[in-house]
């Protein structure tokens, strides 16, 4: 029965700031249906109050067509509002309909926590103030109309400067919590670049690539729309190693990182593969049009001087075709790249 309750929570993910909102929508909704489902029943059938049950009723129906919008379209924001209101009007139904039994203020101080928690710290400000005003102004009409207290003015007066204080607490608590949140998630976003990225080029990393490819393979599983892979191994690189240090390695693979990238087409995918080999996913591309991109490029950095010498590489290129997983076509590329370095190196060969 809860699990089918909770059923679409998971679309929220679990760091995020509104996931323990949903909860605690989810959590409140449950408690208000279950409260007024049994206040309904016990009203007409026990307490024969047809008139309070069928005002027990409609609560219970605001809660359930809440939770089926919420379920539906998974808006925090809305159905935060909504719970807030519903548990408004549920607190300012104690406080008024029973007049003289003032211990309905009491449930008042949950209205900070929820109001905060729900709405943040401008709207939990706002809602809990109004709130709070009207709350004092209700007592002071039963005061006014000489009501018999069950809790005594003294108590009632406590509660209401333990709702003031609530409220100032509660606006540092979201604050506190918002700006963890924050935090959190720029801390999340700059863990994901530095996983991501590579750290000599500044280009997406193997891991990344990896993703990517596979991505790149569902989707053409399912639109049936042929992509491109291209190898790119630089040539004779050892030779530049030891002929001028890694140092000056280090800076010709960063310099032709950069060239590789300018001179893709925005829609392409690069990356660094490892070593001295770089990778490059072409979306929507046939075999005819990988391999002019390819040879453009090869073209253009054996004419360019790159660190002021002369670098050439060799590329393969794999085609996706149906039934083809990301192991299938890399093993592909890469085939087309042994022949391309076999044959002579600074060529281009596909996979046939
Ligand atoms: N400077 C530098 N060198 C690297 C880096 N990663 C790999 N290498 C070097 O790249 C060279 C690769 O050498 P090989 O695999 O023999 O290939 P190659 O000399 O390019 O020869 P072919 O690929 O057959 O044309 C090695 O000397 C590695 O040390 C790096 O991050 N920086």
């Amino acid at each position: 029965m809860l699990s089918f309750w909770y059923k679409n929570f998971s679309h929220i993910p679990r760091h995020h700031g509104d996931f323990h909102r949903a909860k605690l929508i989810y959590h409140l909704l449950l408690f208000v249906c279950i409260l007024a489902g049994v206040v309904t029943a016990l009203n007409l059938f026990l307490f024969d109050a047809k008139e309070i049950a069928f005002i027990d009723a409609i609560g219970l129906t605001l809660s359930l067509c809440i939770y089926w919008y919420f379920r539906k379209t998974g808006n925090v924001k809305v159905a935060g509002w909504a719970v807030t209101i519903l548990f408004i009007t549920i607190i300012w139904a104690f406080l008024t309909v029973w007049s003289g039994n003032n211990y309905g203020i009491v449930w008042a101080t949950l209205i900070p926590p929820v109001a905060f928690f729900l709405l943040g710290r401008s709207m939990g400000t706002l809602v809990s103030i109004v709130f709070f005003s009207y709350a004092t102004y209700i007592v002071y009409g039963h005061v006014q109309a000489g009501l018999t207290y069950q809790l005594s003015l003294g108590g009632v007066l406590n509660v209401i400067e333990v709702l003031i204080a609530h409220i100032m607490l509660f606006r540092f608590y979201e604050r506190t919590r918002a700006d963890a949140m924050l935090q959190l998630q720029q801390n999340r976003e700059q863990l994901e670049i530095i996983a991501n990225t590579d750290k000599l080029t500044g280009l997406n990393n193997r891991q990344r690539f990896d993703q990517q490819l596979h991505k790149y393979v569902v989707d053409a599983e399912r639109k049936q729309q042929p992509f491109a892979l291209l190898l790119v191994d630089i040539d004779h690189f050892k030779r530049v190693n030891d002929q001028f240090g890694h140092l000056f390695g280090d800076s010709v693979l960063q310099s032709l990182a950069t060239y590789l990238q300018q001179n893709l087409r925005s829609e392409d995918f690069l990356a660094r593969w490892g070593g001295e080999e770089f990778a490059v996913l072409m979306p929507n591309t046939s075999s005819r049009q990988a391999y002019q991109l390819a040879e453009r490029l090869r073209e253009l950095i054996a004419d360019t001087p790159i660190c002021e010498h002369e670098v050439t590489f060799s590329g393969g290129i794999a085609v996706w075709r149906p039934g083809y997983d990301a192991e299938t076509l890399l093993g592909h590329a890469d085939k087309a790249l042994y022949k391309a370095k076999d044959n002579g190196r600074n060529r281009i060969e596909m996979y046939t």
